[in-house]
């Protein structure tokens, strides 16, 4: 485990009162920073250093940070935020009694990279691909981050959504070393203290998943562990949340999937899954204990199935600490984007929203989050929001949400939605037939939903069908681009939760596929609730975000199809979306740090900020402690 902690000056000067025997600090001192001088002469005999290092053989770019440590020897090395392999300096080696435990020949990150992505490309499998990056996250943070950046849109696919989904499967085939914390219902008793069992002080980010349902693959238990390491890598690559003050947790309160748990393999409890009032106090329990060692920490939930999760967003988002739920409100913003983007390219203004007919198939927590954020965003363009209401139509496994016998348990949101003009049941190409929907939604986690009788019927009522299929992995995808373009001679636009490629029509015009998945606003609200210091997450920033997301590229990218940058350009959009947040945080009163004047006086100075505070994955100056 990591022995760490890791400090922006610019965030919090605090840190050196934290700083304990044996812990490294990790130190970054902006160029105004009152602590620049007590560095001063460390960097000065690190440049030094640094032209020797430069005669061995190129030097890297080195980053402003200082990591202090007390590790010697080989735990430098098994520590993968100080590891640096063939890269340390002869200056380190020596002070760092790293003599003879590194091959003679520095390298420099460049070389490193070319080594390691060699041997990637050897990788037979997806999963050995996901094993391989999982690997090098644990032995070097640097050049996993450094990779995972410059090849983001090979590697995403990988780290996240669809390979993720199988890693997680195979969690309990595949397992090699733990990362993240596990807190189960037999540790109950123990929450208050094993939150100390972690080395970090600082924790920023918290993702946190109970495993009932993993993407669209179902209750994986304690197999989930993935998902929370995941997302938490594109918090750090997709937004410069710093590595060290990330931590992914699973909650095992069991399964109820038997196969998994009666697998002798499987790692979790082997038992059934805790529900109802139990279930809700031991999730209380751990909010508390996190809360107790880390007040300020986001709270991301993860993966909580429909029947929980917003009974939980709803317990825990106004207690003055910030929480949110990424299925529903991140989903939710990277829809609204969508269908923004998509008014523009189809000649229309933001306002035209109010005039959408929407029909989402999926009425589980992240159906009914995202039709809540578009209703909202209808809201916003001065509708009433039962008239919002009114242009959606949502199926489920049942059919149509309309009139007849329901559930006397059946949620508010869920009854919001309920159609009091047509009758329940109907089936999705019924429904189209009826309504002649603009905008197709797909969060029913069911591959090959929209077959080519509902997107031909769908075709048939408006010129460009507007077919968002946003179920993970690809294999829960409602259909493929391909599929979208073709069944509607090119028309439609289209975007998908797991990345597709474009697709290129038989007269040689290429068809852009999007992606429209939550990593576009997760990443820039962490950046946002960090630098901040937020304490609590509302929907009017999720909407920001999305008014932001929708308005990145420029008008002639939109009309040929795009709806958004590429996932390479990440950061950039991260940056924005954290900018658009903090203007939403700061007009609301919800900020606990102080920001500089030029922060606050432009757009641009706010943005410079957030750029500022983004974690590089550079090698920093290591000075033994
Ligand atoms: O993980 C993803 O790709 C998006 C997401 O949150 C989900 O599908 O549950
Ligand atoms: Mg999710």
């Amino acid at each position: 485990m990591r022995n760490i902690i890791r400090a922006s000056f610019a965030k919090r000067p605090a840190i050196l009162g934290s700083l304990r025997n044996g812990f490294v600090a990790h130190v970054r001192t902006p160029p105004s920073s009152p602590f620049r001088t007590l560095f001063t002469r460390t960097s000065a005999a690190l440049q030094h250093e640094e032209r020797i290092g430069a005669l061995e053989c190129g030097l890297d770019e080195r980053s402003d940070e200082v990591l202090k440590t007390k590790h010697r020897g080989l735990s430098v090395i098994h520590d993968p935020s100080l590891n640096r392999g063939s890269g340390f300096s002869v200056d380190e080696r020596e002070r760092l009694l790293l003599r003879g435990l590194v091959p003679p020949r520095r390298q420099a990150l460049e070389q490193q990279i070319e080594r390691v992505m060699s041997t990637y490309e050897r990788q037979r499998t997806d999963l050995d691909k996901f094993q391989f990056m999982s690997m090098l996250m644990d032995r070097n943070t640097v050049l996993f981050y450094r990779i995972l950046m410059d090849n983001f849109e090979k590697l995403a696919p990988i780290v996240y959504t669809p390979v993720v989904g199988e890693a997680c499967q195979k969690f309990h085939a595949i397992y090699r070393r733990t990362r993240g914390m596990y807190f189960s219902i037999e540790d109950r008793a123990h929450f208050r203290t094993m939150v100390y069992n972690w080395p970090v002080d600082d924790v920023d980010v918290i993702v946190v998943t109970d495993g009932s349902r993993v993407l669209a693959l179902g209750d994986l238990g304690c197999n989930s562990m993935n998902i929370p390491i995941g997302k938490l890598s594109l918090y750090v690559s997709g937004a410069g949340i710093s590595p060290t003050n990330t931590l992914p947790v699973v909650l095992d309160v069991g399964t109820d999937n038997e196969e998994l748990r009666d697998h002798p393999l499987y790692l979790g409890l082997p038992r059934k899954r805790l529900r109802g009032d139990e279930y809700i106090s031991l999730i209380d329990d751990w909010i508390s204990a996190v809360r107790h060692r880390w007040p300020n920490a986001l709270i991301q939930f993860e993966d909580f199935s429909s029947d929980v999760a917003a009974t939980l967003l709803k317990r825990y988002r106004h207690k003055h600490a910030p929480v949110f739920n990424d299925d529903i409100q991140s989903t939710g913003c990277i829809a609204v984007a969508s269908v923004l983007s998509s008014l523009r390219a189809r000649g229309l203004e933001p306002s035209d929203i109010a005039h959408e007919k929407i029909v989402c198939a999926g009425a589980g927590s992240a159906g009914l989050g995202v039709c809540e954020a578009i209703a909202q965003a209808i809201e916003a363009e001065g509708q009433a929001l039962e008239d919002a209401y009114n242009r959606f139509y949502i199926v489920d496994e049942n059919g149509l949400l309309g009139t007849g016998t329901h559930s006397k348990n059946e949620s508010p949101t869920r009854r919001k939605f309920r159609r009091s003009d047509l009758p329940a049941g109907l089936s999705l190409k019924e429904v189209i037939e009826k309504v002649k929907p603009t905008v197709l939604l797909g969060l029913s986690g069911r591959g090959g939903l929209f077959t080519k009788d509902v997107i031909k019927e769908m075709a048939k009522h408006v010129d460009v069908p507007v077919i968002f299929p946003m179920s993970n992995p690809s294999t829960a995808s409602e259909c493929t681009a391909e599929q979208a373009f073709d069944w509607t001679s090119g028309r439609a636009l289209f975007a998908s939760g797991s990345p597709f490629g474009n697709v290129t029509m038989p007269n040689g015009v290429v068809k852009y596929s999007n992606q429209a998945n939550n990593v576009y606003s997760f990443p820039g609200l962490g950046l946002a609730v960090t630098a901040l210091r937020i304490s609590c997450v509302t929907d009017l920033m999720f909407l920001a975000a999305a008014r932001t997301i929708a308005t990145l590229l420029p008008d002639e990218d939109v009309q040929k199809g795009l709806l958004f940058p590429g996932v390479n350009k990440l950061r950039n959009v991260s940056v924005e979306v954290a900018a658009s947040v903090a203007q939403v945080a700061i007009d609301q009163g919800l900020t606990g740090n102080v920001l500089p004047d030029s922060a606050l006086k432009s757009r641009e100075g706010l943005t410079d900020f957030l750029r500022e505070q983004m974690w590089e994955p550079k090698y920093g100056h290591i000075v033994a402690g």
